[in-house]
């Protein structure tokens, strides 16, 4: 238990209900073995890393939360990092929802951080906490592209899709997270916009209410698991960390 008198001031909210389609077949993605232990273990142990995190919710499947809270006991945080779970949605968006419901009413400071970004170095998690805490409402990391980007008219699977505009590049930034949000700016933004309007991210959602969202140095390592390749790459910056840095 951690100590009663800390003031709880920043949570992080990991959204954990996905099933992991584009991976494959197999048990829900955050709860697949990332070197032999489940991504959502390494995922809110980077939340946890952060001095300032003082409560982590996990957002687990939706008939899954039970599992997961035995889970996250069999690989318990320092003192300092309370954690909750709660059962999550058919969405993204609606597991958000319900993870930001838990939140306990000190919480000033929230980050929303996918489980399937388990390897997001510390520095990057405690530069978006300090632009929030400096002022900015909505704050995203972000890294540049290195592919040209087309935007194509949509057509049914194997008829070739016409290109009608291609943005201009170095206008363009490749979303992570964890995304960070002054609380009440979230919550209006999550209890205003409906889904389905197309928001893929939470700062999409702050975005439509018109409040400003601010872009800040994402890490290449904060990389999303999403298809098979990316496993074999989270793998290997795993082993080089675990070689290098006596990262567990
Ligand atoms: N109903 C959902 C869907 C997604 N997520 C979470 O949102 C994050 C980003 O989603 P994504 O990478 O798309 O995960 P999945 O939805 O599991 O992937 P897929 O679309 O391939 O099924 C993941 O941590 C995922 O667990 C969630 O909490 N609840
Ligand atoms: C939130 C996100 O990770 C930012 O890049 C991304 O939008 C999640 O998309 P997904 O299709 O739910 O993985």
């Amino acid at each position: 238990m951690s100590d009663p008198s800390r003031p709880i001031r920043t949570a992080a909210v990991i959204p954990a209900a996905g099933r992991g389609v584009r991976l494959g077949p197999g048990a829900p993605k955050a709860l697949r073995a990332l070197g032999g232990t489940p991504m959502l273990v390494h995922a809110v142990r980077a939340m946890a890393a952060s001095r300032a995190v003082s409560v982590v919710v996990v957002v687990a499947p939706p008939d899954g939360a039970a599992e997961v809270r035995h889970l996250l006991n069999e690989h318990p945080l320092t003192d300092r990092t309370d954690l909750v779970v709660v059962p999550g949605g058919e969405t993204r968006q609606e597991s958000v929802r319900l993870g930001l419901a838990a939140l306990p009413d000190a919480v000033d400071v929230v980050l929303v951080h996918d489980a399937a970004r388990p390897l997001v170095p510390v520095d990057t998690v405690d530069s978006v906490i300090a632009a929030v805490r400096g002022g900015a409402p909505a704050v995203v990391p972000a890294l540049p592209l290195a592919d040209t980007v087309k935007q194509v008219e949509p057509q049914p699977q194997g008829t070739p899709e016409p290109v009608v505009g291609t943005p201009e590049r170095a206008l363009l930034r490749a979303v992570q997270t964890p995304q960070g949000f002054d609380r009440e700016t979230l919550l209006k933004a999550h209890d205003t916009v409906v889904e389905g309007e197309g928001a893929t991210d939470d700062a999409g959602l702050v975005e439509r209410l018109g409040t400003p969202v601010v872009v800040v140095p994402g890490h290449e390592e904060a990389f999303k698991v999403t298809r098979p390749l990316d496993l074999v790459l989270a793998e290997a910056v795993l082993a080089r960390r675990r070689a290098t840095d006596g990262y567990v």
